[in-house]
């Protein structure tokens, strides 16, 4: 299976970082995209760039080849009943970046002749640095791998086992949100010791790139960089000291472990429907 036209339905935050990604990455022509939402107008800065824009979701099934769906958990259900009389398990390929819902609650749907993905990207998809898990049940190894592809194209894509994904979503998608927290939190700081908010953004968003960068291209693990940084005696590690007495590593690993549990809530909205 190659995607030679790819359909998104739900063009909201996720939906339109996905579409610019791929519009970045070339992999795709613009023409070959479509996107959906209700309000299209809202996606008039895609079709600018040549991007198909819909209100019909049954209508665009027919013109792509794999289809992915970028909607709320709570409407996932009706928009796959809605599909599903287009559905052409010779044709399409399903990949889903709805969080919570499983592989078994789409076929519970669709059944299991159309291929089915899990796929949880993060914003940075837009950009082409997304870190993306993806997980299927049914799929067959040449599909596989074309999703894996894909993803790639946009940052880092790995498979994972689907028991896995709203561990991923968390440590992944939710991610984002938590990094840029912690930047924003150095921020306030730079401000407080003496730099404007411009140039503390400059210096706190390079040095989050550079710690990254160093992990990335060494594979070394943080505390090695963090001994090479740890003056004896030093001001770092007076700092990351009381860091830790005021619970930083502890205060992120809870917060992980209760988005982690919210997630089976989440799951419970598509029951509901
Ligand atoms: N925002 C994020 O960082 C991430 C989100 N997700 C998951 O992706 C999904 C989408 O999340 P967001 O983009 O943040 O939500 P969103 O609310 O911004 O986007 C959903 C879009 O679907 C559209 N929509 C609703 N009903 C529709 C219909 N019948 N036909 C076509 N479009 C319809 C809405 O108008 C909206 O634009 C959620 O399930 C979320 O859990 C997963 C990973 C990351
Ligand atoms: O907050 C949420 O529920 C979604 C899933 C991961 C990122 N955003």
């Amino acid at each position: 299976m190659n995607p030679n036209h790819i359909t998104i339905i739900g063009g909201g935050n996720l939906g339109v970082a996905i579409a610019e990604g791929l519009i970045a990455s070339k992999y795709i022509a613009p023409a070959n995209l479509t996107i959906t939402r209700r309000q299209i107008e809202k996606l008039d800065h895609l079709a600018a760039k040549g991007v198909i824009t819909s209100d019909n979701n049954s209508k665009s099934c027919l013109r792509g080849n794999l289809i992915i769906l970028a909607v709320k958990p709570y409407q996932i259900k009706e928009i796959l009943e809605e599909i599903k009389p287009v559905l052409d398990p010779n044709k399409h390929v399903l990949a889903s970046v709805v969080t919570g819902v499983t592989l078994e609650d789409m076929q519970s749907v669709i059944g299991s002749d159309v291929s089915v993905f899990r796929v949880m990207p993060n914003t940075a998809i837009a950009i082409r640095e997304s870190m993306t898990c993806i997980a299927t049940n049914n799929a067959d190894q040449e599909s596989q791998q074309s999703i894996l592809e894909l993803f790639k194209q946009l940052g880092d894509a790995i498979m994972i086992d689907e028991g896995l994904m709203s561990a991923s979503t968390v440590l992944g998608a939710c991610g984002i949100a938590y990094t840029m927290r912690f930047i924003r939190a150095a921020i306030q700081g730079g401000i407080e010791i003496g730099f404007s908010s411009e140039v503390s953004q400059q210096i706190a968003v390079q040095t989050v790139k550079g710690a990254a960068s160093l992990l990335m291209e060494t594979g070394n693990h943080p505390e090695q960089e963090i001994d090479r940084v740890t003056t004896p005696k030093g001001c770092t590690i007076a700092g990351l000291n009381e860091m830790e007495h005021q619970g930083f590593s502890s205060s992120l690993i809870k917060g992980i472990k209760i988005s982690h549990g919210k997630i089976s809530g989440i799951a419970e909205e598509f029951e509901r429907k």
